[in-house]
């Protein structure tokens, strides 16, 4: 059966303050999303609540039978994300923390090797996997975050402007690996505020909400 994210009726609120209005919509795996709306429209809130780490006040939010939770484990195990910078080890290498995830995964030594260095290819920063996170540009940085959340299994991948930090070139190589991903099967949901990333989508949801608010 295909994969399916289901919002329904679902609102998040702190208090007197509402970060994500009711918000209901169906989507099937596979393909790219676009998650676009003014800056405090919600598309945040939207990622962390279908990450499972934000929980709704009303409706809910469930990934193909599975309600979006953070701690159960079959459900981190079918989705991806990156919402905020991801942990990362100061001394460790770029190389051998893309390894660690692959092996914590269930790659073998080959595996997680050579994984590693595609994905970094991919991202177009193969020269860049034996330094330090604290030696590469912002850009890198946000290169080498998408590299660790991408490197490990997913039918479901939610990004929060991936794009931050990319230049023009860096954000076509991103979308082409995206392009694989769905290719594959997977669903990825991607908030964007950047016009070739919409472009390139096969849906969009589009939260409105006035910026003030
Ligand atoms: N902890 C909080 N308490 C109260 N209100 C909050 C909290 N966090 C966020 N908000 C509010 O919730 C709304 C949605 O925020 P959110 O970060 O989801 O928006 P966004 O669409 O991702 O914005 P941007 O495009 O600027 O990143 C905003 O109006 C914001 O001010």
């Amino acid at each position: 059966m295909t994969l399916q994210v289901q919002a329904e009726k679902l609102e998040v609120a702190a208090g007197e303050s509402v970060l994500l209005p009711e918000t209901s919509f169906t989507l099937q795996a596979p393909g790219l999303i676009a998650l676009t709306g003014p800056n405090g429209a919600g598309k945040t809130t939207l990622l962390k609540t279908l990450a499972g780490r934000q929980l709704p006040s009303s409706g809910q939010c469930l990934i193909g039978n599975l309600t979006a939770y953070e701690f159960d484990p079959a459900f981190r195990a079918a989705v991806a994300s990156l919402i905020d910078t991801p942990p990362m080890a100061r001394d460790m290498t770029l190389n051998e923390q893309l390894m660690l995830v692959r092996l914590s995964w269930g790659d073998d030594d080959d595996e997680a090797r050579f994984g590693a260095e595609q994905c970094l290819a991919r991202l177009t920063i193969p020269h860049l996997g034996d330094r330090f996170p604290y030696e590469l540009s912002s850009g890198q940085l946000q290169l080498f975050a998408l590299a660790l959340t991408l490197s490990r299994p997913f039918e479901v991948l939610l990004l929060d402007e991936p794009e931050r930090h990319l230049d023009a070139e860096r954000v076509v190589a991103l979308l082409d690996v995206l392009d694989q991903h769905v290719d594959r099967g997977a669903l990825i949901i991607t908030a964007t505020h950047r016009q070739e990333i919409i472009d390139r989508n096969t849906h969009r949801i589009h939260l409105v909400r006035d910026a003030g608010s």
